[in-house]
């Protein structure tokens, strides 16, 4: 397994070793003593699983409040996204900035997104499949949102007029939403 560390300590991306022979290839595609090894510490709880029909599909950009706050680990077993995070921990030397990475079927790799990030992504291909393990259930009373293409955060979508939810369609800018994470420090 390779850990590819990003801009933001504790958002990886990781990369499964794979085994290839003439039936196809098998890999281990979680593993969490693995993952601990590498400091990703995770009590997986629900696992999510997406299909979007269209390319330049977006779902964004999303977090559950403190309380209720999720570390999310992302895979593409079909199709391929361009997948996003932005820093929403006040106090943090990165507050406010954002990375995107590309995630394919093809490519296996995964993002470990830490809680403390909103998060969103748009797919690159019809009939995109992401799917993600959480480490806290959903709850729609703590789910929350801002808009995809806020000014202030500048992300560079590599689409313009995505296809949205209403949901998504409606959420408010950065500095209107409602966030309460705090940024704890560089972890020792
Ligand atoms: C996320 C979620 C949604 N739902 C329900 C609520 C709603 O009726 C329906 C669709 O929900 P949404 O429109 O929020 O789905 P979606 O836009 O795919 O939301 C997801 O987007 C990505 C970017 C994330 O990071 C995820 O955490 C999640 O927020 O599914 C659950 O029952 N459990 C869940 O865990």
């Amino acid at each position: 397994m390779k850990v590819i560390k990003t801009k933001f300590e504790g958002a990886l991306l990781i990369e499964p070793d794979m085994f290839q022979d003439s039936r196809g290839y098998f890999m281990e595609s979680y593993k969490k003593k693995l993952l601990e090894e590498h400091g990703v510490v995770m009590d997986v709880v629900q696992e999510n699983h997406s299909l979007s029909r269209h390319a330049g599909t977006l779902r964004g950009m999303h977090y559950q409040l403190k309380t209720k706050a999720q570390a999310k680990l992302l895979r593409v077993t079909n199709g391929a996204i361009f997948d996003v995070i932005v820093d929403i921990r006040k106090n943090s030397p990165t507050f406010g900035e954002w990375e995107g990475y590309i995630l394919t079927a093809e490519n296996k790799r995964q993002l470990l997104v830490p809680k403390g990030f909103a998060h969103g992504f748009c797919t690159l291909v019809p009939d995109t499949e992401v799917q993600y393990k959480v480490d806290e259930v959903y709850s729609g009373e703590h789910d929350r949102g801002f808009v995809w293409n806020d000014p202030l955060i500048g992300i560079s979508w590599p689409v313009s007029n995505p296809v949205l939810s209403d949901k998504d369609s409606n959420h408010p800018l950065f500095d209107q939403a409602e966030y309460d994470f705090t940024w704890e420090g560089v972890k020792a």
